[in-house]
């Protein structure tokens, strides 16, 4: 049972400048729904198993679905070593993701990635090489990855990093809160980080690969957007386990429920091990089918990666060229 996603027109043509969506304002805690809220794995973890394997997007239209995918990546840095040289490569590389000559001759628009992601200390350097670009820094916060530093300080950090420039604070959850099942603390956590972020857009990451079930995926992604987390993330990177298909499709149909009852659009951000343009291709069609064409947007659709831009544009090469090049002819950084 082979279904197609098409596309009726290039799908990059209206990209447009980064726009952030409007913010999820939250509602109170409904512990009722929340506790209510149940997955069923063996059947989310069957079909999650019948997408890799679908022809999702017709050949003639996958140089332009990667292009998108390109627009789609909060490309990202988080290591140890980082430098502001590194970051500063990186920026470059966000403000043009693809070689324009080889856009050119696909058809294909000028692209920009959708953001670039950074450890706080790296903010200032990225905000100064993006100036200009209509790219927003995202930051890693409150003790990113594990989320274990002492609470005033986690709150602090968010500030920091808004006051250096980030326009967009990716946090991390306390996933005891969700593994003790105390959905209050988790709501008030969520609540307090959103606030501290002001005017830039939040992403929870929750951390999926640490949350036990995927009942508790489906219950921490919901009080995450009662908490007003305009968007969820399943991942730092550093997980065991990071992004798979089985938790996208329960933090997917969370958003789906989230926006029946509140009309509230929330965005999603897969993250982690993400590395294949096949990979992105599976991911596209997974929004389109389950949310449909808002959520093929960066204003609501991220992928967190570090390396994907590598293979998506050795595949645009081969689109272009025929032929592939070696995977050392797109550094990042
Ligand atoms: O949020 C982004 C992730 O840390 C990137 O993970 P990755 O290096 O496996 O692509």
């Amino acid at each position: 049972m082979s279904q197609t996603t098409t596309a009726t027109a290039a799908p990059v043509r209206d990209h447009l400048p980064q726009l952030h969506a409007p913010r999820n304002e939250g509602m109170p805690l409904d512990l009722d729904w929340v506790r209510g809220v149940q997955a069923n794995t063996s059947a989310i973890e069957r079909r999650a198993a019948t997408l890799p394997g679908r022809r999702t997007v017709k050949k003639e239209y996958q140089a332009a679905w990667l292009a998108r995918a390109v627009t789609l990546i909060d490309l990202t840095t988080l290591a140890g070593d980082d430098t502001e040289g590194r970051v500063r490569r990186l920026c470059a590389k966000a403000r043009q993701p693809v070689r324009a000559e080889l856009l050119d001759r696909l058809g294909l628009p000028h692209i920009t990635t959708g953001a670039v992601c950074v450890y706080h200390e790296m903010v200032p350097a990225a905000v100064e090489a993006l100036e200009g670009s209509g790219i927003p820094v995202a930051a890693v916060s409150t003790g990113f990855p594990a989320g274990l530093s002492p609470y005033h300080l986690r709150v602090r950090e968010i500030e920091e990093s808004v006051r250096a420039g980030a326009a967009e604070i990716d946090i991390v959850i306390s996933r005891r809160h969700v593994l003790t099942g105390n959905w209050q603390a988790l709501y008030d956590e969520m609540a307090e980080f959103r606030a501290a972020c002001g005017p830039a857009h939040v992403k929870a990451i929750l951390a999926t690969g640490e949350l036990g079930t995927l009942r508790n995926v489906a219950r921490a992604s919901l009080v995450c957007m009662m908490a007003g987390a305009d968007f969820i993330k399943t991942s730092t990177g550093k997980e065991a386990v990071n992004a798979t298909l089985p938790v996208s499709l329960t933090m997917i149909r969370a958003i789906r429920a989230y926006e029946a009852a509140t009309g509230v659009k929330v965005g999603y951000k897969p993250a982690g091990g993400i590395s294949k343009a096949k990979d992105a291709l599976v991911y596209l069609s997974l929004m389109k089918e389950e949310l449909g064409d808002p959520w093929l947007r960066p204003e609501l659709f991220r992928f967190g990666a570090s390396s994907l831009l590598g293979d998506i544009e050795r595949q645009l090469e081969h689109f272009a060229t025929g032929a592939y090049s070696a995977s050392w002819r797109h550094p990042m950084a």
